[in-house]
């Protein structure tokens, strides 16, 4: 059909609709489903689904674990909704705020039969759209779905999996010079992936040849440490050293990636820090949210590397992962530049944290 969205613009209005509470269809072969992100779901679109099919509750086996369901899908739990149990009943089995005030009591009906393919779609969306990762799926007549929901975006999983694995090619936008006070030869560039998703920007400090080892960070978005100077976390005095650095040393390339929270948004990072509020350390934060402890994909630094055309790069950093990540990207790491700044007693902890949990070195 003329002018029919491919697969990557229909995951990129999934995601949009998802955010906006309106159900998306989701296919395999025999089975179909209408899927809804709870964090949107409002009580009139719950009785309308509700006319249409028994609706199932699909979590990330983290957020499970914490509510004491049975996961009989690997990574995804299903289950249950009864029936005289609404939006709020929803959320509190997404959002994990009020778990400690009111814990969530189950025996819940966790479902076993049939597969879990489209529920795990259903999450992986919501969470490429920064939602709570807990979706509601309705499950539809086979066939049935594109012509009676032909006013609603269809994904078919056949094409949707793999799309969904797979790295987006980026696109340069623009650049331009920009003087700062690390550098007065410096230059932003913008890059915009393909998939719709956040653009990302390199920033250039001074002309860095690009066969030789450029001094290089990848430095992920973190409003609250990057602009409001949050005592939480080291990342405005990481961010402000590798700039300052970089400077001193006569260039280098720092990627300013939009992955904000370890790759969850913004507001899910809030979720977690009030959670912290309540004790719970930013790894067991993120489980109790339904995340795994990082959701960043790190193939997105390496390809825009690439694109400005470094191949070897000596990285500022204290993660490990993120070393092996670019390795495993066809980047040579030739060496590591440990980051050590900006420990406060508030910190303090976090990074301990990242060191005893996530294997950050100190
Ligand atoms: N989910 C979550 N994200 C956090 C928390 N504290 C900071 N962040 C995010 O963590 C990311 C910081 O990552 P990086 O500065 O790349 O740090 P890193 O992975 O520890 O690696 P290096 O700094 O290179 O050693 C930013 O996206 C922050 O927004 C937290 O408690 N929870
Ligand atoms: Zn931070």
């Amino acid at each position: 059909m003329p002018l029919a969205p491919s697969i990557t613009e229909r995951l990129a209005r999934a995601r949009g609709d998802l955010r906006m509470g309106v159900p998306v269809v989701l296919c395999q072969g025999e089975e179909a489903a209408l899927a809804v992100a709870v964090e949107a779901l409002t009580e009139d679109r719950l009785a309308d689904l509700r006319c249409i099919g028994r609706p199932e509750l699909a979590l990330t086996s983290r957020r499970a674990e914490t509510l004491k369901a049975q996961v009989y899908d690997g990574d995804v739990a299903r289950l249950a909704v009864p029936d005289d149990l609404g939006v709020s009943w929803l959320r509190a089995m997404a959002d994990p705020a009020d778990d400690l005030r009111q814990p969530m009591k189950g025996p819940f009906l966790c479902l076993r039969d049939g597969g879990a393919a489209l529920h795990r779609a259903a999450i992986q969306i919501a969470k490429s759209a920064h939602l709570l990762p807990a979706a509601l799926l309705v499950p539809v007549p086979n066939g049935a779905e594109a012509a009676t929901f032909s006013n609603l975006t269809l994904i078919d999983l056949r094409e949707a999996t793999p799309a969904l694995a797979e790295a987006s090619a980026m696109h340069e936008i623009v650049s331009a010079r920009l003087p700062m006070v690390a550098s007065e030869v410096g230059r932003v560039h913008i890059f915009r992936p393909e998939n719709g998703a956040e653009e990302h920007y390199a920033i250039e400090i001074g002309q860095p040849p690009r066969d030789k080892p450029v001094l290089a960070r990848l430095h992920s978005a973190c409003f609250t440490g990057d602009v409001l100077g949050s005592l939480k976390c080291d990342c405005g005095p990481q961010l402000r050293a590798a700039l300052a650095q970089m400077g001193a040393d006569g260039g280098g390339i720092l990627l300013y990636l939009n992955q904000e929270g370890r790759g969850i948004g913004l507001a899910n990072k809030m979720r977690a820090y009030s959670l912290q509020d309540q004790g719970f350390d930013t790894v067991e934060a993120n489980h109790r949210l339904g995340f795994e402890d990082d959701e960043r994909d790190f193939r997105i630094g390496a390809s825009i590397l690439r694109r400005l055309g470094f191949s070897s790069v000596r990285l500022l950093t204290n993660n490990p992962r993120k070393i092996a990540m670019m390795e495993g990207q066809g980047i040579a790491v030739v060496e590591r530049v440990p980051l050590k700044v900006g420990e406060t007693p508030q910190n303090r902890a976090y990074l301990a944290t990242k060191a005893r949990k996530s294997g950050h070195l100190l």
